[in-house]
Formats: C-alpha cells, sequence, structure tokens
C-alpha cells in the first residue's frame, strides 16, 4: 500500500545521507491527493457555521434524513478555507448525537467564492462565503447615511465572485432614498425599499427562494432586523451592542448560513456579522468590466491598456456612448461603470474612510 505512506514510494534509495540532505526535496511538487485513500464512503453535507474549531454540517440536506452533524476538519486539510455554503465530504459519526463528531475530509469544488482582503493593499485573501449566487447588500436611507462609495465595494467584491448583487434600503420612514438611489442607475440591481412598519418580506423572500444569499451592510443599517423578520429561527442580535457591559447581543458574531422557507421554495441566507466591508486587494479590474457584458464588448475595441475612464483617449466605450450607440441607458451605465472603477482606482486612499 504505498500510496499510503509519503515515505514509501521513494526514489531516494541508492543516494547516501550527506546527498539526501543537499538534494531538493524530489517529492515536494507531487500532488498529496494521490496517496490519500480516497474515502468512498464520504457523505456530502452544506457546512452551515464553524466555531473554534467545530463546524457545523448539514447532512441529507431537503432528503427525509437531513440533521446537522458536527465535524472537524481531518488534518490534512490544515491548510484548506473551510467556510459556510461550502459542500464538505464527512466521514465517521455523521449522525449528530451528542457527544459524536464526524470528520472533514475534503471540499468539493465551489461554484462562487466570496473573498475579502484585510485592506486593500492586503493581497492575502480571505474567504468568506463559498457557493453563494446572490450578495443582498443592506443599506440604511438614514442612521448611519448611505456612502455609494460603500455599496460601490460591495458590488465590485459581487461582481467579481460572479455573484448577482441585489440592494435593499433600509429606514425608508427616516429619508427619501431617491437621490442615493439614482448612482446605480446603470447597474443590473434589483433594488427594494423597506420602512420599519413596511418591510417588503414577500418580495425580499420570493428572490431568496432557490438561492443562497450572501447579506452584507455596515453596522446599524437594520441587516439583523431583515435577517430575523425573514428567518424568525435565526435570533440575530439587534441593537447596538452597550459598550460599557457589551450586553445587547445575545448571538455569536460569525458567519452562518440560515434556512429561509418561503411559500415557493427555500433558500439559503447567510449573514455576515463580521465583515462590514471588503478590502479590493485581490481584484482584478477585468472582472469589473466583464460584468457589464454589453460595455465588454464595445471595449474590444478600446486601445489597449484603455482605463475607460472619462478622461480615457479614444475610448470605444465612451464613443459609442457619445454617438448614441448603446442606447437610452447607454449613459448611465457607462457612468456606474467609470464609477466602479473610479472607486476600484482610488482604493488605496480609501480603506479608512
Ligand atoms: N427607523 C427604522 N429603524 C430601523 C429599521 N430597521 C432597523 N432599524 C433599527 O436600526 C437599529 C439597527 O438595526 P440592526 O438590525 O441591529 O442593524 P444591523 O445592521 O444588524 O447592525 P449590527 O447589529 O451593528 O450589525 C435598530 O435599533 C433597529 O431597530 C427601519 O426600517 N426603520
Ligand atoms: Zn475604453
Amino acid at each position: 500500500m504505498s500510496w499510503l505512506d509519503p515515505d514509501e514510494d521513494d526514489d531516494d534509495l541508492g543516494f547516501d545521507e550527506s546527498d539526501i540532505r543537499v538534494r531538493p526535496n524530489p517529492k515536494a511538487n507531487r500532488p498529496r491527493t494521490k496517496r490519500r485513500p480516497a474515502h468512498a464512503d464520504a457523505q456530502i453535507g452544506r457546512i452551515l457555521g464553524v466555531d473554534r474549531g467545530r463546524y457545523s454540517v448539514l447532512i441529507d440536506e431537503d432528503g427525509p434524513d437531513e440533521h446537522e452533524a458536527i465535524a472537524m476538519r481531518a488534518r490534512e486539510l490544515r491548510k484548506q478555507a473551510i467556510v459556510t455554503g461550502d459542500r464538505a465530504r464527512v466521514v465517521g459519526d455523521t449522525t449528530g448525537e451528542e457527544g459524536t463528531l464526524a470528520r472533514i475530509v475534503g471540499i468539493e469544488e465551489r461554484t462562487s467564492l466570496l473573498r475579502r482582503s484585510a485592506d486593500d493593499t492586503d493581497q492575502v485573501e480571505r474567504v468568506v462565503v463559498a457557493n453563494a449566487d446572490q450578495m443582498l447588500v443592506v443599506v440604511a436611507a438614514a442612521d448611519p447615511e448611505p456612502r455609494a462609495r460603500l455599496v460601490d465595494r460591495y458590488l465590485i467584491a459581487a461582481l467579481d465572485a460572479g455573484i448577482r448583487p441585489l440592494l435593499v434600503v433600509t429606514k425608508t420612514d427616516l429619508a427619501d432614498p431617491a437621490e442615493f438611489l439614482a448612482h446605480f442607475d446603470g447597474i443590473d440591481l434589483e433594488v427594494f425599499t423597506s420602512a420599519r412598519l413596511d418591510m417588503p418580506l414577500r418580495r425580499i423572500g420570493a428572490a431568496l427562494e432557490g438561492h443562497s444569499t450572501v447579506f452584507v451592510g455596515h453596522s446599524g443599517v437594520g441587516k439583523s432586523t431583515l435577517v430575523n423578520a425573514l428567518v424568525p429561527s435565526a435570533q440575530r442580535a439587534t441593537g447596538h451592542v452597550n459598550e460599557v457591559t457589551g450586553r445587547g447581543r445575545h448571538t455569536s458574531s460569525s458567519t452562518v448560513s440560515l434556512r429561509y422557507h418561503g411559500q415557493g421554495g427555500n433558500g439559503w441566507v447567510i449573514d455576515t456579522p463580521g465583515v462590514r466591508s471588503f478590502g479590493l486587494g485581490h481584484i482584478d479590474p477585468a472582472s469589473i468590466l466583464a460584468a457589464f457584458t454589453d460595455l465588454a464588448v464595445v471595449a474590444e475595441e478600446c486601445p489597449r491598456g484603455c482605463t475607460h475612464l472619462p478622461d480615457a483617449p479614444d475610448c470605444a466605450i465612451v464613443e459609442a456612448v457619445d454617438e448614441g450607440r448603446l442606447g437610452p441607458r447607454g449613459a448611465a451605465r457607462l457612468d456606474s461603470l467609470q464609477r466602479l472603477l473610479q472607486t476600484f482606482a482610488d482604493k488605496a486612499d480609501d480603506t479608512r474612510k
């Protein structure tokens, strides 16, 4: 069984010890997976959340035996990020009974990956959520004041990950969001408005069915209030923390997947209380343009290295809009694209805003 033991299939034979020490490790580049047992008996489970190294995993999702199990990661996965939304291969005791602990031996290929860097200059990526297909950005019409730049950052992170963005403006009982919303005219973005006594839960819920939606928003915008209204069992902590006592929060502050049960089907709500914004250090600006498919086609005629910003010489998109070739929404589309590109270009000055 040499495939189980890395030291056994050895091409060092014939060298004496001094040789071995100076030689670079001949096996360093070999994929480790080849030598690992296949775990043919593994079950697939959805990672719901993690707490101090213990993962809650949903086994047999939508099946007759759906239940949660607790699992730890196998040693060989210690360098692998495992996050909420991941589909994990799990072995061992997956009954979820008191005192049992299953083992995660692998992660299925992801359909999307929402990443962040701690700040804009940081190239280290942190994986936040796997396999989400929508991002619901929550912003308040007032208290705190909405900032288009912050929403831009969320949009850029979503577009980069290939995730469809949605926007909810809360607290419209406090202020009219029309002027703020005008910023996003040119973006393909479903927008909901919500007031204290008039939350559009049906409409938002319908958008959640059949999807895995990550909720993001700055502190105090009403995200937890919204999550609790959509998923009553969630009991996410609302209201500001009392800064003296630290009380006011009764649930954990980690990212979790919550089941949304709608009239037309289920969905997943992924709440990210620890994620206040996204550093854009790892993002490729080409992915911003790529999200504007109509403009990306036109940009193929741009000079090499074109920034597509207002001062870019001979930008094919700017020319097409000027000549009216991109239709009545062309100007707004270009405006939005340029604003996102500018937000991205300015990112280094933006980190502390
Ligand atoms: N006027 C008004 N207040 C709201 C609305 N939605 C939420 N709030 C209030 O805004 C405050 C913040 O709401 P939360 O749901 O705790 O906000 P959050 O985004 O989860 O913020 P953190 O808990 O800091 O992450 C609470 O006092 C809510 O009652 C709304 O539509 N209108
Ligand atoms: Zn251009």
